[in-house]
């Protein structure tokens, strides 16, 4: 099962240029969570935090009991054990090929022989579909591939927390659903807290259970996508629903006059090519097979709680969802009649 992480008044600033501040949020312990926010807003800074890559000026970064801003050079070693990164360009060594990259952990940060090792290794590689591809270069394969490389790797050590820095950068949309798809069915398989960063719209809106979004040196929201896809916080509103209307602008200022004039042309009848969405779209699920993914009913039995302090319309949306999106698991259903066996769903 993964672990907690709890920022509480995360302020950073490189120099003068200050990133974000008073950032509090708690990543519940075996959920997918994404963070959101337009370009430059400090979502990669914020992962990199998380990691003790960097390190904010103030604040609290607390994971599984240790404030990891405060604790030990040793301590913070062994935090860091229990996380898994995925950058952006899958951080892959050029000179090694797939095997070597994903043994790479395991022959820094273990004792295990060649033969353990080689047999994470396959499993790993065949989990992420790259059976077959371990003598290959990271020069020598796709972006989608060098991806799910780098997810190979980052799951070698059996991460409690995994951290992905845009999944779907350099990737068409089919192969970022494929690699969304196998975040939740490893979120199924062992419960880890999984935290994407990301401005793919789609992606948040039916992958994380959680969702939180950074704007204007600040974090917006964070809560489960129930509060969040029904919110009427304009920021997350427009960015959820990728639309011009709203306080986002090309480069995040935006001042009154022109949110008007913006208004205006859309009640004039302008098209701004978005597709507004309001209301919770169906979750993504684990893979048929997989284990029925906890988090589900965790986040849902959460919702449930803060359900009466939301908005009218907002309740209504997330009742209708609550009582149609049951977590369902596929069962082989044997039929009496012949001892034959087909596949059912159970609620
Ligand atoms: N090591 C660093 N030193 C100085 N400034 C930095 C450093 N890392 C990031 N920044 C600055 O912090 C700001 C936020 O960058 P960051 O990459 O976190 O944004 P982002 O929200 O992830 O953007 P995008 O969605 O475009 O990837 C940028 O202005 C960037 O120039």
């Amino acid at each position: 099962m993964g672990v907690e992480v709890a920022v509480e008044g995360l302020s950073k600033s490189f120099g003068s240029q200050k990133i974000w501040q008073d950032v509090t949020l708690t990543l519940p312990a075996g959920e997918v969570s994404a963070l959101l926010g337009p370009s430059g807003t400090g979502k990669s800074v914020f992962l990199k935090s998380l990691i003790g890559l960097l390190r904010p000026e103030e604040g609290k970064i607390i994971i599984d009991g240790t404030d990891i801003l405060q604790c030990s050079a040793k301590e913070l070693y062994e935090v860091r054990q229990m996380f898994g990164v995925l950058f952006q360009d899958g951080a892959l060594f050029g000179s090694m090929d797939l095997y070597d990259n994903v043994a790479f952990p395991l022959r820094e940060h273990t004792k295990k022989s060649e033969s353990e090792i080689r047999k994470i290794v396959m499993e790993k590689l065949e989990l992420n579909g790259l059976l077959g591809a371990e003598n290959k270069l990271p020069g020598e394969i796709s972006g989608g591939m060098r991806k799910r490389a780098g997810l190979a790797r980052a799951l070698v050590l059996d991460p409690e927390i995994i951290l992905v820095d845009e999944p779907d950068s350099g990737l068409d949309p089919v192969r970022t659903t494929y690699l969304a798809q196998l975040l939740i069915d490893i979120n199924a398989q062992i419960d880890a807290t999984i935290l994407i960063v990301t401005h793919n719209i789609n992606l948040a809106r039916t992958v994380p259970d959680n969702l939180g979004m950074l704007f204007r040196k600040r974090l917006v929201m964070f809560g489960p996508r129930e509060v969040l896809l029904t919110s009427d916080e304009p920021v997350v509103k427009q960015f959820l629903n990728g639309s011009k209307i709203g306080p986002i602008g090309m480069s995040e200022e935006k001042d009154d006059a022109q949110m008007a004039a913006e208004l205006a042309m859309k009640e004039a009848g302008h098209h701004d090519g978005s597709h507004e969405v309001y209301g919770v779209v169906p979750q993504m699920q684990a893979t048929p097979g997989m284990p029925v993914r906890q988090a589900v009913g965790r986040r849902q039995a959460r919702v449930r709680e803060i359900l009466h302090t939301l908005p009218p319309e907002a309740q209504e949306a997330i009742l209708e969802s609550l009582n149609s999106d049951q977590p369902t698991q596929v069962i082989p259903v044997v039929d009496p009649e012949n001892g034959q066996s087909s596949t059912g769903r159970i609620g």
